[in-house]
């Protein structure tokens, strides 16, 4: 398997048709960095990667056929390992596009995690209450909404809508992906959601716009009316335009996406979680340090206290209500 190369300290792209078992990755698409830094930042205690996926191995657990793109394999045990290394304590891996609904290597993420991981599924509108049980069982405890056109076809709302009736018994959640310029006409069907909502990425904002411009603004007034949204303040390597990039030991990196994440943190410090996001699907320009990802965290959550909720108190009482 190839990996970004640490020795130029930057991700590499290994050229379009990269054969990785049966399946051949999307034209341009940049595997994970291998041998990330050893944070600086320390994390604290109990600290959950809230937003991490894994893929396949294809081979093993072949990627969906209605997928928009074809990763590079991303397996658990690299997952874990990447867990150790960065400090983390437990994940919550989201099921990735490119699985479509089929969650077996999710699942089985799951269960090797001894406890250590929770999961986000995807289901379909036909989905039985034995699998959904059987998806608890495995340490699912949400399910993901995707409307974000280059990743999935649109599925119509009144099937999403039935699917929110029928994991709130489970006390489940709905985890969203859309684009900010999208939010305007998905407002009232993400208010209605009768569960708690987490919303991927901040609805990825354009960061070259004002953070206190209207169309955050109208981001922001959305968690405000709606105490049952919480918000990934994830994904800066995505959202950043100016950067700089998490990488060659970069402390201050993506500093033009901070103004909007802690602007979510000071306002909501009890409605945020933080994940990594590796391995970074369809990431083009380049593939960030993980290690450098982590000490962009205290520009974002500037205390200990906010620290302490953003990366332990809340993503645990999201995923591991039960306790432990
Ligand atoms: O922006 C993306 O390309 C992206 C894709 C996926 C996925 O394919 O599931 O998940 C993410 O969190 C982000």
């Amino acid at each position: 398997m190839a990996h970004g190369d640490p020795s130029t300290g930057s991700g590499i792209v290994t050229g379009s048709g990269t054969v990785t078992g049966p399946f051949t990755k999307t034209e341009g698409w940049l595997d994970w960095y291998d041998g990330p830094t050893r944070p600086t930042f320390r994390l604290p205690a109990g600290a959950v990667d809230a937003h991490c996926h894994v893929f396949g191995p294809g081979e093993q657990f072949p990627y969906a056929p209605e997928r928009k793109y074809t990763p590079c394999d991303a397996s658990a045990e690299q997952l874990f390992a990447l867990r150790d290394h960065l400090g983390f304590d437990r994940n919550v891996i989201v099921q990735a596009t490119c699985h479509g609904a089929d969650n077996s290597a999710l699942v089985d993420a799951l269960r090797r995690s001894e406890g250590r991981a929770r999961g986000v599924a995807t289901v379909r509108r036909d989905v039985t209450d034995a699998q959904l049980a059987e998806l608890h069982e495995a340490g699912v405890r949400g399910v993901r909404f995707n409307f974000v056109k280059r990743l999935v076809d649109a599925v119509p709302t009144d099937s999403l809508q039935e699917i929110a009736w029928k994991i709130a018994p489970l006390g489940w959640h709905v985890v969203i992906y859309f684009e900010a310029e999208d939010l305007p006409e998905l407002y009232d069907f993400f208010s209605s959601i009768p569960t708690d909502v987490v919303v991927d990425h901040m609805g990825r904002p354009d960061v070259t716009k004002d953070p206190n411009g209207p169309e955050f603004e109208l981001f922001l007034r959305f968690m405000r009316e709606n105490p049952n949204v919480w918000t990934k303040v994830s994904c800066p390597e995505r959202l950043s335009v100016s950067g700089p990039r998490a990488l060659d030991g970069e402390q201050h990196a993506y500093t033009d996406v901070v103004p909007f994440a802690r602007r979510v943190v000071e306002e909501f410090p009890d409605r945020v979680l933080w994940g990594t996001d590796w391995p970074h699907p369809n990431l083009k320009d380049h593939m960030p340090d993980d290690g450098l990802l982590v000490d962009y965290i205290p520009q974002i959550a500037t205390t200990p206290d906010l620290q302490q909720k953003l990366l332990v108190d809340n993503p645990r009482r999201l995923y591991w209500q039960e306790g432990a």
